[in-house]
């Protein structure tokens, strides 16, 4: 592919970014670039360096050194105007405190040039998809911690933007209403018309979500990709969980008919007796379940145990975390 095609691809390319405040370097020569109409997951523990990035993303944040590139374009203060109308922005939840939840819609959808005829459905729309319209006419000062949060991404997404940052925007929402904003987010990635950057430590279901993610540790970006290839780099091959039952072998006398069966498998006993496989490949599990129902096993399940997300960060997190020490 000509370089020009690849460039054109990617919606937002971040190179070298850097951030010091002060005497602290909060952000450390970050490199990556998200694809249109993806999701990418910034994630990384609690003062990683997730906030500083998005903001030097959307420019609200000069970095100490880099650049930030939104739709092909850099981001100066010049470009930064302009730029702004294609993003969305949700990093917090400062809202105008004594107008109501409409009006503070209202006032956003304005200010992001949303046309005057489009604006009030957009803004009923959203109330119906964040669950806010029998709050509609409350004062935003007088909502709780997770209907703030809502309107603050409402306001971000209001203008149904090509490019849009929501950090930690399912904080504070209960778990139907994050249900039902993830599945929202995954409708606007799949219209292919928003890309997104997403700052979270919900990380349950997320790869639905986000095909690619960036991990951070003090101010570092550790490990990036597309998440199926972290995993599967990471836990090559085949997983799977055999249940047994007590009327044939199991523990390690199980284990050691899969042993003679695959050479060159795992087969680690759990406490109850059952088996937890790691072979190269889906012949190698059939070659292990065959060898243990030979062997007289009572195969009560065999369930797949593929790694999620949340393996992947516990992995690249505690793999730093050991290599610094
Ligand atoms: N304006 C600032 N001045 C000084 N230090 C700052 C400033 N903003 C952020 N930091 C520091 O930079 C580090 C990264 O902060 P940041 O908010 O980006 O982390 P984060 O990964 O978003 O954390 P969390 O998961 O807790 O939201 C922290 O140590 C923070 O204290």
């Amino acid at each position: 592919m000509h370089r020009n095609d690849v460039k054109a691809e990617a919606a937002l390319r971040a190179t070298g970014l850097s951030k010091r405040f002060d005497d602290f370097q909060a952000v450390s020569d970050v490199t990556f670039d998200v694809r249109r109409g993806r999701a990418f997951g910034l994630l990384g523990p609690n003062g990683s360096g997730k906030t500083t990035i998005v903001r030097l993303l959307n420019g609200v944040l000069a970095p100490t050194a880099g650049s930030v590139e939104l739709f092909g374009e850099p981001l100066t203060q010049e470009s930064g105007d302009s730029l702004r109308q294609r993003i969305g922005v949700q990093t917090d939840t400062n809202l105008y405190e004594t107008l109501t939840v409409h009006k503070n819609l209202k006032i956003w959808g304005e200010l992001y040039g949303v046309p005057k005829a489009k604006l009030p459905g957009r803004i009923a729309e959203l109330l119906e998809v964040l669950g806010l319209a029998d709050r509609a006419g409350s004062l935003a000062g007088t909502l709780s911690k997770g209907m703030r949060q809502k309107v603050a991404v409402g306001r971000a997404i209001i203008h149904e933007p090509e490019l849009l940052f929501l950090d930690e925007p399912t904080a504070g929402l209960d778990p139907e209403a994050s249900l039902e904003l993830i599945d929202y987010l995954k409708q606007m990635i799949a219209s292919g018309k928003t890309t997104l950057v997403i700052c979270t430590h919900q990380l349950h279901g997320l790869e639905e979500l986000c095909e690619d993610a960036g991990f951070l540790m003090h101010g570092e970006m550790v490990a990036r990709g597309q998440i199926t290839d972290l995993i599967s780099d990471r836990w090559p091959g085949r997983r799977v969980t055999v249940s047994l039952g007590d009327s044939g072998p199991t523990g390690s006398a199980a284990a050691a008919l899969v042993a003679r069966a695959v050479p060159g498998g795992e087969a680690a006993v759990s406490p109850a007796g059952s088996l937890a496989l790691a072979l190269a490949d889906d012949a190698a599990v059939e070659a292990a379940v065959a060898a243990l129902a030979a062997g007289g096993a009572a195969i009560r399940a065999v369930v797949p145990d593929t790694p999620t997300l949340g393996d992947l960060y516990f992995d690249v997190i505690t793999k730093q975390r050991e290599d610094a020490r």
